[in-house]
């Protein structure tokens, strides 16, 4: 199935909603489509729902500018909502009162031009605050919506103007080309549009190798009980040392939240219940008597800066709606106007700039410059052969993969060297173009592969993004995207190539068959040259060169054993067999092993522990490129026939007697 739209919206949490909302109300004709995996597992449904950037202490800047400016529109944008839906959106300025249990520091944010209350004015203000409680700011602008209640009317609203809201589709790839997104490829088929907004809060990542990731909060609501003066004891915020309570008109009290950075564990925790509750206690006792009414917890789309991630993102047709981190709802009806104005103008308004996705993406990543290589070791970046040779192995010899043609026959990795340094300098002794990168560990900066993927120079280097550390082909799929997209961050536009990897065994991380020729088969199908790493299977190799895949990689040995080349005999049944290069990986441990694998006309070799691990990588890197061009030469030579017997060197006939 393949549907069009004008404008594709991946994610439907608030900020997605909102954005739909905004472009139609702005022009009700354009066809405008929400794409939704799960509503209940947005940060949307989770938050707390307070608008406070005083409460929150932003400091002066363009995210206060921006916070305020939403702040300031809420008003009139629940509104709107109201007129478009009938339903209410518990929105309420009620005001935030923040209690302290210290005296604040000269260096505290500046939140001044707010007042100050004593302990005797704030208890005015709020009775029943905990004796630890020595005063606290009052933030008579800042308030709360029941968010819960707002997505819904945002929902109705979207779906009355005519925007399609596509709940329970996941998109699983965002296809692009030439700098444009063609596609997105998801679990219910394809969709295609002129401009595509992400919108997947925390998730971000999973499309695009953005610094996006999550921060969980655990929440829990109470129920207050009804006063005799008063409806609810607690009339408005409570903004505290690490913890808030948030009265809703309904007579519930949200409790938030943590703070974590735990991945995506989920559920609710006794260790953060016990923190939340102790919190709440201690700034005001009351509620230790309260009914608890539910737990909940959610995952904040945090970034590197804390800032969003709003504008034009790595192709022209994709825009970037994420990162919203604490303040998310707060933002919402500012980002609808911004990224609604950029689509429909093309504008980039003035309050968007300090926002721009392109802090992240540097399209000229700075390269660190290679040491020169050491006297000793004569260059072999551009190797001189042997007079000799120079009919066999002259420029025309090319390693060929997808189309893609490169000198050098070795291709080297990235891990285990003792430093950057080091790697740089081996890379560029070994004379390899073609450099292998697994896109997790880069992704995460993996300890040893901080800075790593910006260290390389990737205007000369091939980028080989694998899909290393994936035990599943689902997995591997999804990774595989991902380093497309990184290679394209860091300049390769076109590269499509993809070092398969599928490997659910640790302890010899022997490849999945049946998994690495799944994803390879979905892979090509994705316009993928992928490289699959396999055992040395004959028959599989056969399958994966005709699902179409540009080489097959047999394994010498399991890798980083050093154990050499332990499976000759079915190598060299591949290499009779195969039409695409075959890729001797893993395994190799000596320079003698890499010219047999040549040797043996393999097409290539790949190799990564025997370097990096040598005592002295930078000069094993340089005999790996020897060896390998030895044993090419070697192998286009055509060595002579085993014998038996001995047969001497020298003529037999005229001999002097
Ligand atoms: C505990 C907690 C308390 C908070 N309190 C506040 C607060 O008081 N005030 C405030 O302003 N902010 C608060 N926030 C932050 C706020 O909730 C977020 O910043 C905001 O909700 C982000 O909205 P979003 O639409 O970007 O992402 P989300 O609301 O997370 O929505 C993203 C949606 O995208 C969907 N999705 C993900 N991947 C895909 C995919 N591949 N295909 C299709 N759909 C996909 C998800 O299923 C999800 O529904 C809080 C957050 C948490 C967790
Ligand atoms: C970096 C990489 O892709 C390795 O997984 C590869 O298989 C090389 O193996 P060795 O480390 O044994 O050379």
């Amino acid at each position: 199935m393949q549907t069009t739209s004008d404008v594709l919206i991946i994610g439907g949490g608030i900020i997605g909603l909102a954005i739909a909302v905004e472009l139609k109300l702005k022009q009700r004709q354009l066809q405008v489509t929400v794409l939704s995996r799960d509503f209940a597992q947005a940060a949307s449904h989770a938050a707390a729902g307070m608008l406070a950037p005083h409460a929150e202490q932003i400091a002066p800047g363009p995210m206060l500018e921006l916070c305020l400016a939403s702040r300031w529109r809420y008003g009139e944008w629940v509104e709107k909502l109201a007129q478009l839906t009938g339903m209410e959106t518990g929105y309420n300025p009620c005001g935030i009162l923040s209690p302290v249990f210290e005296a604040p520091h000269g260096n505290a944010p500046n939140i001044s031009s707010n007042p100050w209350l004593d302990r005797e004015t704030i208890r005015h203000y709020q009775p029943g605050l905990g004796e630890d409680v020595i005063g606290g700011w009052w933030h008579p602008d800042d308030g709360q919506v029941d968010n819960r209640k707002l997505i819904s009317a945002l929902r109705q609203a979207a779906q009355s103007l005519g925007v399609r809201i596509q709940e329970g589709v996941t998109v699983q790839a965002i296809a692009q080309r030439h700098g444009q997104v063609t596609e997105l490829l998801t679990d219910q088929g394809s969709f295609q549009a002129d401009t595509y907004v992400l919108a997947n809060g925390s998730w971000a990542k999973e499309l695009l190798p953005l610094p996006v990731f999550p921060v969980k909060g655990q929440m829990m609501a109470l129920r207050m009980p009804a006063g005799t003066h008063q409806p609810y004891p607690l009339q408005r915020v409570l903004f505290g040392p690490q913890t808030y309570l948030v009265p809703r008109r309904d007579g519930r009290l949200i409790v938030g939240a943590t703070s974590e950075r735990v991945d995506w564990e989920p559920h609710n925790t006794p260790q953060g219940i016990q923190t939340l509750l102790s919190r709440a206690i201690r700034l005001f006792p009351a509620l230790a008597d309260w009914a608890i009414e539910d737990f909940w917890w959610g995952f904040r789309p945090g970034t590197p800066d804390e800032l969003p991630f709003l504008g034009y993102g790595p192709c022209d047709n994709l825009v970037l709606a994420i990162g919203h981190y604490r303040n998310g709802i707060l933002l919402a009806p500012i980002t609808a106007v911004l990224i609604s104005d950029l689509i429909l103008d093309r504008n980039v308004p003035p309050l968007i700039k300090a926002f721009s996705p392109q802090r992240f993406f540097t399209p000229n990543p700075p390269v660190l410059p290679c040491r020169p290589m050491t006297a000793v070791f004569p260059s072999v970046a551009n190797p001189s052969l042997p007079h000799a040779a120079e009919n066999v192995a002259d420029s025309e010899d090319l390693l060929e993969i997808a189309g893609r043609k490169f000198h050098s026959r070795l291709m080297t990795g990235t891990g285990k060297y003792p430093s950057l340094t080091t790697m740089q300098d081996s890379v560029a002794s070994s004379g390899c173009q073609i450099v292998t990168v697994a896109v997790r560990r880069v992704q995460t900066n993996a300890p040893g592969h901080e800075g790593l993927a910006e260290a390389i120079d990737w205007s000369t280097i091939w980028m080989l993004p694998n899909t290393a550390g994936c035990q599943t082909a689902e997995e591997a799929i999804r990774v595989a995207r991902l380093g497309r997209e990184m290679a394209k961050l860091l300049g390769q536009e076109d590269n499509n190539f993809i070092k398969l990897e599928v490997i659910p065994d640790t302890q010899y991380l022997l490849p999945d068959p049946i998994g690495t020729l799944e994803a390879a088969e979905q892979l090509v199908k994705e316009g993928f040259a992928v490289l699959p790493y396999i055992n040395a299977d004959p028959l599989l190799a056969k399958r994966l060169e005709e699902v179409g895949c540009a080489t097959v990689m047999p394994l010498g040995s399991p890798i980083g054993s050093g154990q050499g080349i332990r499976n000759a005999a079915n190598i060299a049944i591949i290499i009779e067999n195969a039409k695409v290069p075959v890729v001797v990986d893993a395994g190799i441990g000596t320079p003698s092993e890499a010219a047999q694998a040549m040797e043996m006309g393999a097409d290539a070799v790949l190799i990564n522990s025997a370097i990096a691990m040598a005592a002295n990588p930078v000069a094993m890197a340089q005999a790996m490129g020897m060896a390998t061009q030895a044993g090419r030469l070697a192998y286009l030579s055509g060595r002579m026939p085993i014998k038996n017997q001995a047969n001497a060197s020298s003529p037999l006939t005229g001999l002097v007697v």
